[in-house]
C-alpha cells in the first residue's frame, strides 16, 4: 500500500508539475514525495481538469450515435436504416382523402421538398393540340405513343405489367419529340393530383436533363456519386408520398448511364415503392439512348 501510494505520488508529480531532468529533480532522494506534499492542491486541481467526469465509453457511444447515419462500413448499418422504413406509407390515407384539410398542406410540403424532381404539372394540352401532336408523329413514333396510351388507359387492371421500353435512334431522329409527347400522355391519362407530374424525367448529365425539362438521375433519386446510401426516414416518406403519383421514370441519354447506376436506380425504386420483387419497383421505365 505504502509503495503504491509513493508510486502514485511520483506519477502525479511527473504528470502535473514542470521539470527538466526527471532523474535529478524528481527521482533522486525521492524528491517527488516532498514535491507532492508541497503542491498537492495544485496537482489535484490539474488532475480534476483533465479527468473530470470523462466517461470515455459514454462519449464514444454518443459519437457513434451521431455518426450512425453515415457509418456504413459493414453493411449492417444500411440494412438497419432500410428496415426502419415502414412498408406502409403513413400518409397514404390522408393523401387519398379529398376532404382532409391536411391534404393540401401535405402536398405543399411535399412540393417544397421534392418539387424540383416532379415539377408542377403543366396544364395538359387542349384536345385539338393533342390530336395535332399525335398526327405529327411519324409511323414509328406513333406506334410507341399509341402503345403507351393503351397502357396508361388500362393501368388499373390487376394483371397489368409495367412498361419497360428502351428506345434508340441517332441524333435528330426524334427522341426528344417522343419524350415530350410521352410526358403529355402520362399526365393526360394517369390519375394524378394536378400538382405533380405523373412522370419523373431525368438524364445522366445536367445538360441532357435540361433539354427535356428534367433533372439528373442522381438528383432525382438522391443517389450519391460514390454509392447508394439509404434514404433517411423523412426523405423515404417524402419519396413514398410522391411516388403514389408517379407512374413512369423517363431516362434520356441512357447510353451514358453505367450498369452500376442502373442497378442503383432499380434498388432505389424498389425501396421507395416497397415492391422489392418487381423490377424498378413496378414503375414504368422508358429509356432513350443513341
Ligand atoms: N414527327 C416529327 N414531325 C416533325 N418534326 C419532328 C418529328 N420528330 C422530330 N421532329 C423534329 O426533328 C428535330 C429533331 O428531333 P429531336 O430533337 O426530337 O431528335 P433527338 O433524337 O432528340 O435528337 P438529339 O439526340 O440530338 O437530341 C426537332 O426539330 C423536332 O421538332
Amino acid at each position: 500500500m505504502g509503495t503504491d501510494y509513493n508510486e502514485y505520488r511520483r506519477e502525479m508529480v511527473t504528470l502535473h508539475l514542470p521539470f527538466r531532468h526527471e532523474e535529478s529533480e524528481i527521482l533522486a532522494e525521492s524528491r517527488y514525495l516532498q514535491l507532492y506534499e508541497e503542491n498537492e492542491a495544485l496537482i489535484l486541481d490539474r488532475r480534476k481538469e483533465f479527468e473530470s467526469n470523462l466517461d470515455i465509453e459514454k462519449t464514444l457511444e454518443i459519437c457513434r450515435e451521431l455518426c450512425r447515419e453515415y457509418v456504413s462500413d459493414d453493411g449492417e448499418e444500411i440494412n438497419d436504416v432500410v428496415s426502419r422504413i415502414p412498408n406502409e406509407n403513413p400518409f397514404a390515407e390522408l393523401y387519398h382523402n379529398p376532404n382532409a384539410d391536411l391534404n393540401d398542406d401535405l402536398r405543399l410540403a411535399l412540393f417544397d421538398k421534392l418539387g424540383s424532381i416532379a415539377k408542377k404539372k403543366d396544364n395538359i394540352l387542349p384536345y385539338p393540340e393533342f390530336y395535332g401532336l399525335m398526327r405529327k408523329a411519324n409511323e414509328e413514333q406513333r406506334e410507341i405513343l399509341f402503345h403507351t396510351i393503351h397502357h396508361s388507359i388500362s393501368n388499373n387492371e390487376p394483371m397489368q405489367k409495367p412498361l419497360l421500353i428502351y428506345l434508340t435512334g441517332p441524333a435528330g431522329s426524334g427522341k426528344t419529340f417522343v419524350i415530350k409527347a410521352l410526358m403529355e400522355i402520362y399526365n393526360r391519362f394517369s390519375d394524378t393530383d394536378g400538382i405533380f407530374n405523373a412522370y419523373i424525367a431525368c438524364a445522366s448529365t445536367g445538360k441532357a436533363a435540361t433539354a427535356i425539362g428534367g433533372t439528373t438521375v442522381h438528383n432525382a433519386l438522391s443517389i450519391s456519386l460514390s454509392r447508394l446510401l439509404p434514404l433517411n426516414i423523412e426523405k423515404a416518406h417524402q419519396y413514398r408520398a410522391l411516388f403514389e403519383l408517379i407512374k413512369v421514370i423517363i431516362i434520356d441519354e441512357v447510353s451514358m448511364v453505367s450498369s452500376e447506376l442502373l442497378e442503383q436506380i432499380n434498388e432505389r425504386l424498389k425501396h421507395i415503392t416497397g415492391l422489392f420483387t418487381k423490377a424498378f419497383g413496378g414503375l414504368d421505365e422508358i429509356l432513350f439512348g443513341d
